[in-house]
């Protein structure tokens, strides 16, 4: 199976979020357009927290109706919900906060002073995923028990780590080797806070595009990795791939492995 796998560079940080945020806008723009509401999995990481917050500032997101985008997330930090290290709270700070949404249809990860433990937190994101695909299922005349795990993913973004990890899927642990499951707990995280909740690989690559958004230098080595299709377990950002599209959307300093060939220029 060919992959259509896009690589775009840009000139700095802040080009590459608000360039990101502009790809946002008009993908869920063009998903609206045919399905009348469009679904997006937030990030956490400087680069997806920023690309929010220039959606916040781009005049064109008044043109998206935010009251009918569904927001999944990624993964999250298992800390208390007003915890400043949480993504969802971070999201809601950089643009959740400022563009009308529906709150029913901004689904975040419990907390660790909402639910007991880990394997709790990623029993209700398995709940809460599975009862939006059945509702989908239902609004499209399918029966609800052939429905998937996980509703329609129009775009998944993700932030890499210097160890190539995506979401709060580190290499060679647990969570980049589940399979079956869409939801998993992660325990002695080496990035930190050590507790976090995270999409599977397989919940991931149910994305019709994945977007990986990389800047800095100190994470030029996981991408050139994560496109020479090493093994995802030792490399997890290799395994990701949308149903349709898989891009990776680069700062100059993160392109720096990438064989030149491979690039596309977008500016
Ligand atoms: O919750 C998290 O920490 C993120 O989901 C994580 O996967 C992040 O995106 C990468 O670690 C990149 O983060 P930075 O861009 O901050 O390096």
């Amino acid at each position: 199976m060919t992959r259509n796998v896009r690589i775009t560079l840009h000139p700095s940080f802040d080009v590459l979020a608000a360039t990101t945020a502009a790809r946002l806008i008009t993908r869920l723009l063009d998903v609206q357009g045919e399905r009348g509401e469009a679904t997006v999995v937030l990030t956490g990481g400087s680069v997806g927290i920023a690309t929010l917050k220039a959606v916040a500032q781009s005049p064109a997101r008044l043109a998206v109706d935010w009251a009918k985008v569904n927001f999944w997330f990624g993964d999250e930090r298992f800390v208390p919900a007003a915890s400043p290290d949480r993504n969802a709270g971070q999201a809601a700070a950089a643009l959740l906060d400022h563009i009308g949404v529906d709150r029913a249809r901004v689904h975040e990860m419990a907390a660790s002073d909402v639910v007991a433990d880990l394997e709790a937190a990623a029993a209700d994101y398995t709940a809460q995923l599975a009862a939006a695909a059945r509702r989908e299922w239902e609004s499209d005349d399918d029966s609800p028990e052939s429905a998937p795990a996980v509703p329609r993913f129009d775009v998944l973004l993700l932030g890499l780590g210097p160890d190539a990890h995506i979401a709060s899927l580190f290499p060679e642990m647990s969570g980049i080797r589940s399979q079956g499951v869409p939801v998993v707990g992660v325990a002695n995280s080496p990035k930190p806070p050590p507790w976090r909740v995270s999409l599977t690989l397989d919940a991931i690559n149910t994305a019709l595009e994945i977007w990986i958004v990389v800047a800095g230098a100190d994470k030029a080595a996981a991408v050139g990795l994560g496109l020479a299709g090493a093994n995802p377990v030792q490399v997890p950002a290799s395994g990701a791939h949308g149903v349709n599209k898989t891009m990776w959307l680069l700062d100059q300093e993160a392109a720096a492995k990438v064989p030149e060939q491979l690039m596309r220029r977008d500016s």
